[in-house]
């Protein structure tokens, strides 16, 4: 029997708070590319809401939450990587690629770096690409102030600038020129809904590990000292008795005139009265919407799951709102 030696190709996918990430990955999960994708989760706020986003697929999904990736849980993303070889080697799980869904406040640098340092990993795995999409219309937003949203342009091989249906054409050239000033290298590929060809993503060996020594020299010296902003916080309620819809669209009108500065991201999955169906909403900044998804399944507890990430956010006086909203 001949053994391959050939490493697994890992793709990175980062960008911004509510880029568009999740909708990238489920584009990934249903069409058809003749692979099989590992996929590591990693999310901000102590609930997990984008694995129950993802669509249902049969590829091997794993979470990370309570912690962000770059930094505390980086532990973990060995451990995990070390567990998925080890199940392979074992017959339990098939996969010939791995796709990591960072946080959008990870700074990817020390992500990829994960794949350099720890010799087990560096034999198994190769970084393909370090994939970040750009929210087109919020990104300017996060230009100045967030550290986190540059660090993921400055270190990415392939850029998509998403959402171009909520920006004109020339603040779409506004964006993509300030893009290139940032990382000259990077293919840049617009997109609506992350509507990508994923040959253009995937399996496209540009991750150059010169490049990015270029970009920061200290890449692969393991000292990373990540300061997410801690004004930024996360604040999360899971509730099993139904709400009342009206309640929490009045909620959501008063937060969203308030705050909406403030809140970078806030997500979740209702547990309305009287829906068979469970109501999505995702948010960023003033923008909000809340949908009927998919029916409740009979084997599954009816759970509300809310997850809200911002700056300044005071969580009695959320967690007295959420409380009014129950039916
Ligand atoms: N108008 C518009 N909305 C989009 C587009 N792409 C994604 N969205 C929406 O933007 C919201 C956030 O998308 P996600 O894919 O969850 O973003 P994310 O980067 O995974 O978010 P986090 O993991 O929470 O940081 C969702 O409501 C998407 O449906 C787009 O091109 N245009």
């Amino acid at each position: 029997m001949v053994l391959s030696t050939r490493k697994i190709p890992v793709t990175i996918l980062t960008g911004y708070l509510g880029a568009g990430k999740t909708t990238l990955l489920n584009r990934i999960l249903t069409e058809n590319h003749n692979e099989k994708v590992a996929i590591i989760v990693n999310e901000f706020g102590e609930v997990g809401i984008d694995n129950q986003l993802v669509v249902n697929s049969e590829e091997e999904i794993v979470e990370m939450n309570n912690g962000c990736i770059c930094c505390t849980v980086r532990g973990d993303l060995i451990r995990i990587l070390k567990t998925l070889i080890y199940s392979m080697e074992e017959g339990n799980v098939k996969f010939n690629r791995v796709l990591v869904e960072t946080t959008g406040l990870a700074d990817p640098a020390p992500v990829a770096q994960t794949f350099f340092m720890d010799q087990a990993i560096a034999e198994k795995f190769e970084v393909d690409s370090i994939v970040t999409v750009v929210d087109s219309k919020h990104i300017t937003k996060h230009f100045d102030t967030k550290d986190e949203a540059q660090e993921q342009i400055a270190f990415g091989d392939i850029i998509i600038l998403n959402k171009t249906d909520l920006v004109n054409d020339k603040e779409l050239d506004d964006v993509e020129t300030r893009i290139e000033s940032m990382n000259s290298t990077a293919r840049r590929i617009r997109s609506k809904n992350c509507d990508v060809s994923l040959k253009d993503i995937l399996g496209i060996h540009s991750f150059d590990l010169n490049v990015k020594l270029e970009v920061n020299p200290d890449f692969l010296n393991d000292h990373h000292h990540h300061h997410h902003n801690n004004k930024v916080t996360s604040v999360a309620f899971v509730e099993e008795r139904p709400l009342d819809m009206r309640k929490v669209d009045e909620w959501m009108s008063y937060l969203i005139q308030e705050k909406g500065e403030d809140l970078l991201r806030y997500k979740g999955i209702m547990n309305v009265k009287n829906s068979k169906q469970r109501i999505v909403f995702q948010g960023i900044h003033m923008l909000f919407a809340g949908k009927a998804d998919r029916t409740w399944r009979e084997d599954e507890k009816k759970i509300t799951q809310l997850v809200f990430i911002g700056k300044n956010l005071d969580k009695d006086e959320l967690q007295r709102q959420f409380e009014n909203c129950i039916a």
